[in-house]
């Protein structure tokens, strides 16, 4: 199926069980071109089942999953090639270091990778000095600057990021922001996952709240905020006289710690 939609990912009606579990029940929403759109949920909330329903690594019952105007289900190789998926650092080989990782995933997507034009992009993720360091031996931060590389090193329309930021300093929390900004001001767009409200008020333009595998707001982060300000439950949870997004979220969601 072709389409001529305005968005590069559609998400209609979609669940996802696990045996008898249904760990998301009719989840729906739409990612942009130039957008950074956040998935924000309790723990267990279906946030990375979703995303990988959408990368096409888990089955789902039910649901449309349209990537870049093609159904991922009908054509998952189209799918496949217009997104960019972040790979957990279980993915990579432990014997191969961080040049010989982006040559490989070069040659995965079929991107000529000069010599030149390695020595840049290690440049630019500054690791020129860890080119011969195997992934285990670099920290968090340089970790995820090599698994953004390779999520886009074929440049695609659509990337996928599932808690990118978890553990990282400031600083590299910056740096991945500004590189999330980037891919948005080339027109592409980015779907992650975060538990950081800071981070969604940051740089998500718009967010959606998933609880018990189902969303239950979608909406900019400042209008999140401004259409529950007044909330009685939003105003009781709120700290110190300001309401918040986290005020926001703790409101909707509830106030129970989740298993
Ligand atoms: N392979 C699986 N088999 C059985 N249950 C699963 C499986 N994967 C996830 N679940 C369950 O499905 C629900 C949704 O999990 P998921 O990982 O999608 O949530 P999440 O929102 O990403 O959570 P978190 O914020 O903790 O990462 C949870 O109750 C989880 O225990």
């Amino acid at each position: 199926m072709i389409t001529d939609d305005p968005y590069i990912l559609k998400v209609e009606g979609l669940h996802i069980n696990y045996g008898n579990f249904k760990a998301v029940q009719n989840v729906g929403f739409d990612v942009l071109p130039g957008e950074i759109f956040g998935l924000l949920g309790p723990n267990g909330a279906g946030k990375t089942s979703t995303l990988s329903a959408i990368e096409g690594l888990i089955k789902f019952q039910s649901g449309t999953i349209i990537v870049d105007g093609q159904d991922a289900l009908e054509k998952p190789l189209h799918a496949r090639a217009a997104m960019g998926v972040q790979l957990q650092s279980t993915s990579f080989q432990p014997e191969l270091n961080v040049e010989q990782i982006l040559q490989l995933f070069a040659g995965i997507y079929g991107v000529p990778l000069s010599k030149e034009k390695l020595r840049g992009i290690l440049q630019d993720i500054q690791l020129e000095d860890a080119a011969h360091k195997k992934f285990g031996q670099l920290s968090g931060g340089q970790q995820q600057r090599v698994s953004l590389v390779i999520a886009t090193i074929h440049n695609p329309r659509l990337v996928l990021l599932d808690e990118p930021t978890t553990g990282l300093d400031p600083q590299s929390r910056r740096q991945l922001w500004e590189r999330m900004e980037a891919i948005r001001e080339k027109g592409h767009s980015v779907l992650l996952t975060t538990h950081s409200m800071e981070e969604a008020e940051a740089v998500c333009d718009r967010m959606a709240i998933i609880d018990h595998g189902q969303v239950i707001a979608i909406d900019t982060p400042q209008a999140l905020i401004d259409k529950h300000r007044h909330d009685p439950e939003v105003i009781a949870v709120s700290r110190r006289g300001k309401i918040t997004l986290e005020d926001v979220f703790i409101a909707l969601t509830g106030r129970a710690v989740r298993a």
